[in-house]
């Protein structure tokens, strides 16, 4: 798959078939449009995924609570693990929010990506002000030679729903749901930084991390299942996401206990697939007592990666 940065940088061969969105988790729904357009491309034309980044709300609305499901790097990893041609990351300002429907059509679809088909909701607004809708997409596409294939409702509720119950899913910790729609498990990537150093004190070294896309949304507090590539070995570990009560933490971090390793891995940067869920964070009166439930919480993920690794 070949990435642009900017709509300008795309040079058409034999013309196109298209879609555009945010694809943001890159789910099961999106996997069934991204099939679509494979199959639509026939006699030597190419797919092409048009998204933009930063999101339109962030720009528009200086919307900065928004959360999504992948950053803008994880979301080019996951469509390049298709078959797709081209995928187009256009910078989105309030300069091209302001082109016309017309001069979108004209001269972005037609004139930089000539296409030959487009594959888009039944309820897809656009240009200035969004004003316009698909009649007036198939008006232009009669003009202007390229058809329109619309997604019916039913695909668009599936797509949106899935999209938001899985941010939904994630926010209130039900990570086997997410992980059902997403069809991978839900995974962040971050740098290992220095903590309070408390953790290797009662056995239990932890990695924290920090990750630098604000905009990342982060699973609910709780503990959970993990697995890593680190130095080219899978491993699994715990994690906490939490404010440590126990030890008086205020602020959340997010911490992982690798099982079986002794690296120091500070500076390191590693990304974290989410398997399951342990329990919710508590408040111990000891760290004695914190020490004998990471114990269990041990014993648990022992027992779920064994059970995962039988295949049962
Ligand atoms: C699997 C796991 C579960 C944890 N559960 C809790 C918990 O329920 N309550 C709590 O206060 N801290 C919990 N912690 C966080 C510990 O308090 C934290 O790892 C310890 O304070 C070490 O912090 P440090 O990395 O800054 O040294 C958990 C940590 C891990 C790895
Ligand atoms: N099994 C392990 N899991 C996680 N980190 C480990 C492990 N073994 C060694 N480490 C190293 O120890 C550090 C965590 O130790 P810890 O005492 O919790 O310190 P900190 O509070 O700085 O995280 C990690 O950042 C990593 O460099």
């Amino acid at each position: 798959m070949k990435i642009f940065n900017s709509i300008d940088d795309f040079t058409p061969g034999n013309g196109t078939v298209m879609t555009l969105g945010t694809f943001d988790g890159v789910h099961l729904g999106h996997r069934k449009i991204i099939e679509r357009l494979l199959q639509s491309a026939h006699g030597g034309l190419e797919t092409l995924i048009l998204t933009f980044f930063p999101h339109p709300r962030m720009v528009l609305q200086d919307d900065n609570d928004i959360r999504l499901l992948n950053t803008i790097g994880e979301k080019c990893g996951l469509l390049a693990e298709t078959t797709l041609d081209n995928l187009v990351i256009h910078p989105f300002d309030k300069n091209f929010s302001r082109l016309t429907a017309e001069a979108f059509v004209k001269d972005i679809l037609v004139g930089k990506f000539n296409i030959r088909k487009i594959i888009i909701g039944y309820d897809h607004r656009f240009g200035r002000n969004r004003t316009a809708d698909i009649n007036d997409l198939i008006q232009f596409g009669e003009a202007y030679g390229f058809e329109v294939e619309q997604i019916s409702p039913i695909e668009i509720d599936e797509i949106a729903i899935s999209s938001t119950k899985i941010r939904n899913a994630l926010l209130s910790g039900d990570i086997a749901l997410a992980n059902q729609y997403l069809g991978y498990e839900y995974f962040f990537s971050g740098t290992v930084v220095r903590g309070r150093q408390l953790g290797r004190t009662i056995g239990y070294p932890t990695a924290n991390f920090h990750i630098s896309e604000t905009y990342k949304l982060i699973p609910a507090i709780g503990i959970y299942v993990v697995r890593s590539i680190v130095n080219g070995r899978m491993v699994y570990g715990m994690m906490s996401i939490g404010t440590n009560p126990t030890v008086g933490g205020t602020t959340q971090t997010i911490e992982v206990h690798y099982f079986d390793f002794q690296d120091d891995l500070y500076g390191a940067d590693i990304t974290v697939s989410i398997c399951c869920k342990i329990r919710d964070e508590a408040h111990f009166e000891s760290l004695e007592l914190l020490r004998q439930k990471l114990d269990e919480d041990r014993e648990f993920s022992l027992r779920y990666i064994a059970s995962r690794s039988s295949g049962s």
